[in-house]
Formats: C-alpha cells, sequence, structure tokens
C-alpha cells in the first residue's frame, strides 16, 4: 500500500473568495478547450505534462497490532511484523522497541508500546542520533520511491462512518481505507472503528474476515442501555474494529436508501462514537489494548462525538487525559443537526449542552414559534478537538468564509490556531493504470498507447459508437449539489452541439438521476448516464476518458481529479478548495512553448448564492 502525496511541491497559491457557484457556461466553454487541446494532443501536439509531485509511500505490512505472545526483555523490536530480541532489531534498522509492563512484583502484566520511561510513544530503530526530535522523518524522493518513518509512533484510533473496502459511498471511504494502511506502515499502531454494515446484499461478504471479539459493551443512551459488539480483522497492519448493532443491519448505504437519509442516523452514529472511545480501553488487539495514550482522528459529524465524549464522559475519571484528538473535516456541509430536544439522548452530561448547542439565524427559522435550538454534532466536535484538519489547504481556508463555511465560519475563524489543511493523498496500487485489474489495457503516464484501448472498450461496453478520435468526457460522483451537476445539466445542450461523448457515472439525487435517464435518451449517440455505484466501471471511465470534468461548486479536496492526472486524464475542475490546490492550470507558454500544466482550472463568473438551509445542514 503506498500513497501518493500530491500537496507536496505543488505551489501554494493565496485562493481568492470561494466561490460558491460556477457558471455554466464556462464550463462547457471549458470543457469545449480542453477538447480543442486533447485534439491538438491527438494531432501530435505532445502528450499532456503529468506533473506528479511526490512519490509514493512504503509499502509493507509493518504494524505490530497483530503478533502476540510474551516478551522475554522489557524491550523489544519488531521490524515487518517479526518479533526479534532487541540486539537484532538493531542490526536490522527499522525495528520497533516496545516495552513490558511489570506490576509491582516484577511479573510482567503486559505490553506498552509506550516505554515506561516516555509513555506516549515508542522509538522507532533506525534514528539513532535524531531521538528527541518530534518531527516525522521523510527523505525525499528517491526514483519515485517515498522513503517515510516515524520516530515517533502513535495508537491512533480512525472512527469514521465509512471504511473502504468494506464501506464506501464517496471520499471519505477511500481516506479511511489506505491512510490507516500508510500510517501503519510508517510504524503507528492503527486501528479503524467503523460500524459492520450488514445490508442483505453480496457486499455483506467484505466483513467475511472480521471475527466477533465476543465483547460487549452497553452504551447508555436515547433512554435505554444498547449492547455494541466488535468484529475485528487484521489486514495490511491495521486492526480494522467493526462496531455491530442491530441498527447497522439494513437495506441501503450507511446513510440511507432509496426512501432519504435514515431517521435514526443520529442514534446510529452515537453508538458509534461511544463504542469507538471504548475500544482502545477494552480490546485485546493481538493481545493487548490500546490503553489510553490514543491519538483518535474523528472524521466528519459522524465521529464527532468522540472528542466531546473523552471531555465529558472520561476525563472527569481521570481516562484519556493525555489523549488527544484531531477532527477531519472532509465536508462541512454535513454537521449532524438535530432538535435541541435529543441532546439527553446522547448520554453526555447536561452541563455540557453549550458545546453542542446550535441556534439557527432567524431567516432559517420555519415558523413563528421556532426557536432556531438545534444540537449540532460537528459544532462540538469544533469546539472539543484538540487539532482540526481539512483535506486540502484551500479548504481550510474556505471554511473560515462565509461563503464556505456553511454557518460555521466565525467558529472556525476563532479556532484557526490550531485548523489547517493537509491534502489527501491517494492509494497509487489501487489507481495505477499500469496494473489496474479494471482496464483493458495497460499503459502508464509516459507511455500513454494502452489508452487508447480503455477508451474503445468503454465505448463498446457503454454501446457508444466506438471512435477513438471522438473526445470523450467523463464525470463520477455523487449526484450532489455539491458536485454542480445541475451545471453540466445546463451546458450539456451546448456541449452535445460538439462532436464529442459524454460519460457520467453517479447516484444520490433522484432528480439528477432523472436527468441523467432523460440525457441518455436525448443524446443516444452522444451521452451515456449509469444511475449507481459501479467501482469497476469508476475505473473504466477514469482510464477511457480524455478529459474528466468536476466543476464542484465547492470542494474539500476531490479524488477523482487526482485519479484522472495519475491515468493521463486531463482534469477540468472549478477553482475551489482541493481542486485548485491540485490541479495545475495547463500554460500553454510554459516550457518554451511545449506547454505545461496537468489539466484545466476555471474561474467561476457568476456567483451564486450559497443557501445556508436546514436540509443541506443536516445529513
Ligand atoms: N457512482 C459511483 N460509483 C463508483 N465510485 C464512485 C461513485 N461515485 C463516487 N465514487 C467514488 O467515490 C470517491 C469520491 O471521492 P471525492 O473525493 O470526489 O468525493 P466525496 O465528495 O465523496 O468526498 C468528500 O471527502 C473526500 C475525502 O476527503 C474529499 O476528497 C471530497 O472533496 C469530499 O467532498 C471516488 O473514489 C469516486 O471514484
Amino acid at each position: 500500500m503506498e500513497t501518493l502525496h500530491l500537496a507536496r511541491g505543488i505551489p501554494r497559491r493565496t485562493a481568492s473568495a470561494a466561490r460558491a457557484g460556477v457558471a455554466a457556461s464556462r464550463a462547457a466553454g471549458r470543457a469545449r478547450s480542453a477538447v480543442s487541446f486533447w485534439r491538438r494532443r491527438s494531432a501530435g501536439a505532445g502528450p499532456v505534462v503529468l506533473r506528479r509531485s511526490a512519490g509514493g509511500g512504503r509499502g509493507g505490512g509493518g504494524g505490530f497490532g497483530g503478533f502476540g505472545g510474551s516478551p522475554q526483555k522489557d524491550e523489544f523490536a519488531v521490524e515487518d511484523g517479526e518479533r526479534e530480541s532487541e540486539g537484532e532489531g538493531g542490526s536490522g534498522g527499522g525495528g520497533l522497541v516496545l516495552g513490558a509492563e511489570r506490576d509491582a512484583s516484577g511479573a510482567v502484566v503486559g505490553f506498552s508500546l509506550a516505554p515506561q520511561t516516555r509513555p506516549d510513544y515508542v522509538e522507532v530503530a533506525g534514528a539513532e542520533g535524531e531521538k528527541g526530535t518530534d518531527e516525522i522523518k521523510e527523505t525525499e524522493e528517491t526514483e519515485g520511491e517515498e522513503e517515510a518513518q516515524t520516530k515517533l509512533s502513535y495508537n491512533i484510533v480512525f472512527v469514521t462512518a465509512e471504511a473502504a473496502p468494506y464501506s464506501k459511498t464517496g471520499g471519505l471511504g477511500d481516506v479511511c481505507g489506505s491512510l490507516p494502511i500508510a500510517l501503519a506502515a510508517r510504524g503507528h499502531r492503527v486501528m479503524v472503528v467503523s460500524p459492520r454494515y450488514q445490508n442483505g446484499t453480496v457486499a455483506d461478504e467484505r466483513y467475511a474476515g472480521a471475527v466477533d471479539l465476543g465483547h460487549c459493551v452497553k452504551v447508555h443512551c436515547f433512554g435505554g442501555v444498547q449492547e455494541v459488539s466488535f468484529f475485528h480483522e487484521y489486514r495490511k497492519g491495521v486492526d480494522w474494529v467493526f462496531v455491530d448493532h442491530p441498527s447497522y443491519q439494513r437495506p441501503g448505504n450507511p446513510y440511507g436508501d432509496s426512501f432519504g437519509a435514515f431517521g435514526d442516523n443520529q442514534f446510529r452514529f452515537t453508538l458509534l462514537c461511544h463504542a469507538a472511545c471504548e475500544a482502545p480501553l477494552v480490546l485485546p488487539l493481538g493481545g493487548f489494548t490500546y490503553g489510553e495514550n490514543c491519538l483518535f482522528l474523528v472524521n466528519d459529524w459522524h465521529a464527532g462525538l468522540v472528542p466531546v465524549l473523552l471531555g465529558a464522559k472520561y476525563r472527569p475519571f481521570g481516562v484519556y487525559k493525555d489523549a488527544r484528538s484531531v477532527l477531519v473535516i472532509h465536508n462541512l456541509a454535513h454537521q449532524g443537526v438535530e432538535a435541541a430536544v435529543t441532546y439527553k439522548n446522547l448520554g453526555l452530561p447536561p452541563q455540557w449542552y453549550k458545546a453542542l448547542e446550535w441556534v439557527f439565524p432567524t431567516w432559517a427559522r420555519t415558523h413563528a414559534l421556532d426557536t432556531g435550538e438545534a444540537v449540532n454534532v460537528l459544532k462540538g466536535a469544533i469546539v472539543t478537538a484538540d487539532r482540526i484538519l481539512t483535506v486540502s489547504k484551500g479548504y481550510s481556508w474556505e471554511i473560515t468564509t462565509a461563503e464556505g463555511g456553511y454557518g460555521l465560519n466565525e467558529l472556525l475563524s476563532s479556532r484557526k490556531f490550531v485548523l489547517s489543511g493537509i491534502t489527501n493523498g491517494i492509494d497509487i496500487t489501487e489507481w495505477d493504470p499500469s496494473t489496474d485489474e479494471y482496464l483493458a489495457s495497460h499503459y502508464c503516464v509516459s507511455d500513454l498507447s494502452g489508452k487508447v484501448q480503455c477508451k474503445i472498450a468503454l465505448q463498446k461496453e457503454l454501446g457508444l459508437p466506438i471512435l477513438p478520435d471522438c473526445p470523450l468526457i467523463g464525470f463520477i460522483g455523487r449526484l450532489d449539489y455539491q458536485k454542480g451537476i445541475d451545471l453540466i445539466s445546463s451546458a450539456m445542450p451546448e456541449l452535445m452541439e460538439d462532436d464529442i461523448q459524454f460519460v457520467m457515472l453517479g447516484s444520490g439525487d433522484p432528480r439528477f438521476e432523472e436527468w441523467m435517464r432523460a440525457a441518455e435518451s436525448t443524446y443516444k449517440e452522444k451521452f451515456r448516464g449509469w444511475v449507481g455505484f459501479n467501482v469497476p466501471i469508476s475505473h473504466k471511465i477514469t482510464a477511457g476518458c480524455d478529459i474528466l470534468l468536476m466543476p464542484s461548486r465547492f470542494e474539500p479536496c476531490g479524488l477523482n481529479q487526482l485519479y484522472a492526472m495519475r491515468y493521463g486524464t486531463v482534469p477540468v475542475v472549478h477553482a475551489t478548495g482541493g481542486l485548485r490546490d491540485t490541479v495545475d492550470n495547463f500554460n500553454p507558454y510554459a516550457n518554451e512553448g511545449s506547454g505545461g500544466g496537468t489539466g484545466y482550472v476555471f474561474m467561476a463568473t457568476l456567483l451564486l448564492m450559497t443557501v445556508v438551509s436546514r436540509e443541506r445542514l443536516c445529513i
């Protein structure tokens, strides 16, 4: 498992005002420019310059959640999952030093990831001479390989509503499915806590490798006691922990079904947060628990109660005193807002109400008696987390503005000193055109000759006329207001006047799904709209298309443009958030006139007001 960190090396740009909308005609114009650019490219104008800023991360299983047994010494080293004595580990140069915990009589009672004198980290062998600093050690890219190792190793607990390949509706699943593996490869001990969704389809088999740990935890919430249990799989150096409860067993995706979002999501994710706080304390993974000295990475509102619980439920009793939490915001538009009366259901002490208190502005209230009082889980996480991260630098700034802050901009601005952005990486083993299992032909960015076979195969599979020279534009994503689908739909008649083909893959808002079906029957020879969630098709579109269109109104990071750049597919993106940060706008004058850049970045010319309505604030 390797990661590609596109953030490094990309010139940092000062983001201009977050634009909440783009002009559809502008999008069409840009797509047309890309078409003509593509034509020039096809005509021998040279390949698009795809600049990758950094190489992949170190592969390998590593990690140390998966071994057990009794140590013979107080400290021993572990390398690539194998246990060695300390002396042996020293010669290997890549071992981890662990400590044994002893009772008053000196008998070993367990193992600690922290040496007794420095209880919050372990040292990584090979970092001799540089001990005492707290930086992640990374060497510069060497022949496409990134050597990265940590000198401080943490017990990291991801809490997330989705983690691929077990569950995925979008980018959150991708990141929480691959980043833990990359961190484990660097020497951290990593656990991912996520629900064990069972929806009665073949997708349930994804959890087949996870075994019931036989551990139940009682959660006091929603006026009763709920019992949750845990399943566990140790895979690629990571402890994947799945919380089991009947509320995760129903048809649909993690958040809803064809009738919309589930009405009990607040309940389901409250359970997740309580369970995630218990997991490091009670689950003996690989023989021993993670313990209290954890770093919780809480992803989006679904995990947002975790930092609140640390402060409200555990620390008053001396538990998790040294634990820290990082809130990772993948999408600020979803905040977990419910009526104020639901606060009492969350299993929090009454005096902590203010942490979650949220009052809608007058204009957003629905009737004269509406006081606008609500609880907002993400707000609670923002005020209680030790650090706040977004998935790109640009987005970390945008959320502090009125246009991009979804009502939380002032609060986020007040926490600027702990707010930062780190651009997402991607899993370059899954997304690699030279090995991608879903492709009809393999190729690489330095030799795109196999790409045309992917295009022909895609045209064939979708029943489009097989025209290798016809520019093929693609879109992949959730059919959501965020993604600018309405802008594509209004640009479509103009786009279809050109000699192009257009393929869309997505699911979500039924209105957009209906529009895709209608567009397909209107433009039979040129347009295909695949309604549904289909990972193989997403790979085929990424490889088979010449251009990938992403006219997102806002985009915290965006992954598809990163995949596209890796597949030699020109991204055409709106200059917002992570799209602006990661796509280098094509400059025909660069490189002594031969051109340079990684795609097209268009600016919004029409600012559409973002209406922060209650509907958008609730999942
Ligand atoms: N119908 C379909 N079939 C198959 N695959 C599909 C699909 N629809 C989407 N996908 C896949 O889901 C992922 C979507 O990732 P994005 O980052 O573009 O969006 P998303 O808005 O969900 O994520 C949020 O979180 C991520 C991660 O932080 C941020 O990058 C992003 O900006 C933020 O909005 C991609 O891997 C894509 O291929």
